[in-house]
């Protein structure tokens, strides 16, 4: 059996970045861009008035009371018409253009305006630059702005913004399909009937999709019926991933690996060294619209979660371009003894809390991988090896799980 970075690799190692589409800059945080995004222009475009004041040369200022005389106003926008020369200076609002001859703005507040002449009261020590932008302060023509495979950030939008990056070249939304399977389960929405449950993968793995920027594709739910099962896999197939939960084990009714098989989807490997989540099947298939990666997710619902936190997750972001693509790794302090008596290494739910002395794992009250009251109680999980017991204060691995604080 794989170990989680083993299955990890073979996953990233199995799928590439999409390519890049041009979409309107508004639609591009969270994805990356396909190539890096270099300057187009000096930022500030121009020497820049920091504050409202009056725009004079540092030479003006050498003593706590000058009167000079005001030459013209400069508002944001406007272009200064003339230089202003040795007793002289220029009315200036915030963000507009210095005059040549100026290299100070002396704020409005240490102004008193008499007609075409203002008494001003620099503060002592103005110096050359003084509530002054220089023109490339920030950004220098050419230089890179923003790598390929760095997911854009609010900021970042802004930057392409202000380089006219609109429309933008990055890798596409991906679509992933969710498919929860089982004759045992019912809509949400519906009340179980004896030996039924509601379908809890669905609504959770369409969560965490939403949570990791991609678009999540509902496709309902499918009995542990063979042609059924098929016909909803070969939609989902359409998709860029898709994710099955349930019927991936060794019960009677483990209808995934063999559906999957059937629909011509190459299996990469099945069965991971982990709790929760041992059964996890990844393969890929080519079609009409390219490569799908598929995952078949074990059917208790914290088993599919972090089975998508450990895999799915870094599969999206291989698939979405970005340069890292592992879970961010996490190293918290135990805030109670724990134990795993189990041969398989866990993935054990906790809440993590920065804190004075920095990160602690506090574990949650937790049944097992068909508890979810305890996973929504946690904000991620803490790797405690196998057959192992840990006491309080023992440092131990964690990964922080998606759309939790
Ligand atoms: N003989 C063996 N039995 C099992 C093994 C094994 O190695 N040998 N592995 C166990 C492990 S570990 C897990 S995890 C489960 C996963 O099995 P499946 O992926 O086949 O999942 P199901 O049997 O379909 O369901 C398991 C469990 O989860 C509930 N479930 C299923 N779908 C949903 C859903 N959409 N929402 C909420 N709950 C769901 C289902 O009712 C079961 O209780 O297999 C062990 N068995
Ligand atoms: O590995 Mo299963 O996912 O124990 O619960």
């Amino acid at each position: 059996m794989l170990s989680v970075p083993e299955a990890r690799a073979a996953i990233l190692a199995a799928l590439a970045p999409r390519p890049a589409t041009r979409v309107p800059l508004a639609e591009a945080c969270g994805r990356c861009l396909s190539e890096p995004a270099v300057a187009t222009v000096d930022s500030p475009p121009f020497a820049k008035a920091k504050m409202d004041g009056y725009a004079t040369n540092a030479a003006e200022c050498g003593s706590s009371h000058v009167t000079l005389t005001v030459v013209e106003e400069i508002p944001a926008g406007a272009v200064p018409t003339r230089s202003v020369g040795p007793g002289e200076c220029a009315k200036i609002m915030t963000g507009a253009p210095l005059p040549d001859g100026a290299d100070v703005v002396i704020p409005v507040e240490c102004s008193e305006r008499i007609v075409d002449r203002v008494s001003l009261s620099p503060p002592p020590a103005v110096r050359p630059g003084s509530c002054v932008m220089a023109r490339g302060a920030a950004v220098r023509w050419g230089e890179t702005l923003i790598a390929a495979g760095e997911p854009l950030t609010p900021a970042a939008i802004g930057l392409l913004a202000e380089h006219g990056f609109d429309p933008v070249a990055v890798t596409p939304k991906l679509r992933v399909a969710v498919l929860s399977t089982g004759d045992e389960v019912v809509p949400a929405s519906l009340p179980p009937g004896p030996g039924q449950i509601r379908d809890a993968n669905g609504p959770l793995l369409c969560a965490a999709i939403a949570a990791a920027g991609a678009l999540p594709l509902p496709l309902g739910l499918a009995g542990d019926d063979r042609d059924a099962l098929t016909a909803k896999v070969r939609d989902g197939l359409n998709a860029d991933v898709l994710l099955i939960s349930g019927g991936v084990s060794m019960g009677d009714y483990d209808l995934v690996p063999g559906v999957l098989a059937d629909c011509g989807v190459r299996r990469v490997f099945h069965k991971i060294n982990v709790k929760p989540g041992k059964p996890l099947w990844f393969g890929v298939t080519e079609n009409d619209r390219g490569p799908t990666a598929v995952f078949g997710l074990p059917g208790n619902p914290v088993s599919s979660l972090t089975g998508f936190e450990l895999f799915v997750r870094p599969a999206l972001r291989r698939l979405g371009g970005w340069s890292d693509c592992e879970p961010a790794p996490l190293s918290a302090t135990l805030t109670e003894a724990i134990a795993n008596r189990g041969d398989r290494p866990l993935y054990r739910p906790v809440r993590l809390t920065d804190g004075p002395a920095g990160l602690s794992a506090e574990p949650v009250r937790w049944a097992g991988s068909g508890d979810l009251r305890g996973a929504a109680d946690a904000n991620g999980a803490a790797l405690i090896p196998s057959e192992s017991q840990l006491a309080a204060g023992d440092r131990v691995d964690a990964i922080r799980w998606a759309g939790c604080g």
